[in-house]
C-alpha cells in the first residue's frame, strides 16, 4: 500500500517546508571552523517568528559564534543559514536585525542621546522619527533622566539598558541578545524580561544566549549547545519531559551524557 505512506510523507515534508519558509531563522548543517576547531558543528534548527529562543550552553560552547553568524558578522564555513528566507550575510536583512553584543559597543564620552542619534543615523532611522524614538526608548528603559549624561558615568545595568536601546532603535524584526542580563540585579533582570516578552507578543523574534537556567525557563524554545553541537531544541517543558528530569540543568546534563551528582545539603 504505497499510496498512503507516500501521501503522509508529502504532508510531513510540506509541513516542514511551510514551517521553514515562514521562519525567522533556518540553519541547515551550519558550521563555523576556526583552524582545527569546529566552534559550531553542523547545527540545524528552525526558529519560528515571534518567539523567544534561548541558546543555553557552557562557556566556549559556541553561543556567540552562532549569534555572530545570525547577525551577518561571521560567514558560515559550511551549511546554509537563512534569516527571513534570505541566506546570510545580507545587508538588507542585517538592517532588520538588532544586535546587543556581550560587551556594550558604545561611545563612553558621548551622552546617551548622542550615542542613540549616532546609531540612529547608522541604521537610517528617519530624522523626524528619531527624536521621538529616543524619548520613547529612554522612557521604556528608565533612562530618561540620563539622556544628556555621558556614558562613562553609567552603571553596568544602565549600560546594558543603553545597549538594548540601541539594538531596538530601528524597530528590528529580529533581536539578537548575547547574555543581555549578565551581572544585573534580579529586579532589573525581571524588567528586561518583561520587555522581551512584550516585544515577542508584538511579533519580534528574539534569540538570546544565556548561561542561566532561570532565564532559560522563560524562553518559548530552548536549544542546548555543547562543543558547538546542538544537543536538543524544544520547549523547556518538553526538554524536561524527554529526559525525565525536573530541572533544566539536569535535563542538560542527561543530554550531554554527564552524571548528575547529588546536591550537597546546606549546612
Ligand atoms: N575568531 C576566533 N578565532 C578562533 N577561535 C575562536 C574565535 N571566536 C571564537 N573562537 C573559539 O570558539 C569557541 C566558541 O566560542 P564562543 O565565544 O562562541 O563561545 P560562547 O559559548 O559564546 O562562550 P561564552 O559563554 O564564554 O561567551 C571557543 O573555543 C573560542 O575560543
Amino acid at each position: 500500500m504505497p499510496a498512503r505512506p507516500e501521501g503522509q510523507a508529502t504532508m510531513v515534508s510540506l509541513a516542514l517546508l511551510t514551517e521553514a519558509s515562514d521562519a525567522a531563522i533556518v540553519a541547515e548543517g551550519v558550521s563555523r571552523i576556526f583552524g582545527p576547531l569546529r566552534a559550531i558543528d553542523r547545527l540545524s534548527v528552525v526558529i519560528p517568528r515571534g518567539v523567544i529562543y534561548g541558546l543555553l550552553g557552557p562557556s566556549g560552547s559556541g553561543k556567540t559564534t552562532f549569534l555572530r553568524m545570525v547577525v551577518g558578522a561571521l560567514r558560515p564555513s559550511e551549511g546554509r543559514l537563512l534569516i527571513f528566507g534570505t541566506p546570510m550575510p545580507d545587508r538588507k536583512i542585517a538592517a532588520r536585525i538588532g544586535y546587543m553584543p556581550q560587551s556594550p559597543a558604545l561611545y563612553p564620552d558621548l551622552t546617551l542621546r548622542e550615542n542613540l542619534a549616532f546609531f540612529g543615523a547608522v541604521y537610517r532611522v528617519p530624522r523626524q522619527q528619531l527624536e521621538h524614538r529616543i524619548d520613547e526608548l529612554a522612557t521604556d528603559l528608565d533612562l530618561l533622566a540620563w539622556l544628556d549624561h555621558p556614558l562613562y558615568r553609567f552603571s553596568t545595568g544602565m549600560l546594558q539598558r543603553a545597549s538594548l536601546a540601541i539594538a531596538l532603535l530601528h524597530e528590528p524584526d529580529l533581536l539578537v541578545l548575547d547574555e543581555p542580563t549578565i551581572g544585573l540585579d534580579p529586579l532589573l533582570r525581571r524588567v528586561l524580561w518583561q520587555r522581551f516578552r512584550t516585544l515577542a507578543s508584538a511579533g519580534t523574534t528574539l534569540l538570546i544566549s544565556t548561561h542561566s537556567m532561570d532565564e532559560a525557563e522563560r524562553c518559548d524554545l530552548l536549544g542546548f549547545l555543547r562543543n558547538g553541537r546542538l544537543l536538543a531544541s524544544d520547549t523547556p517543558a518538553a526538554l524536561r519531559a524527554a529526559t525525565g528530569q525536573e530541572s533544566l540543568e539536569d535535563a542538560f546534563l542527561v543530554l550531554a551524557g554527564q552524571p548528575i551528582l547529588p546536591v550537597e545539603p546546606a549546612r
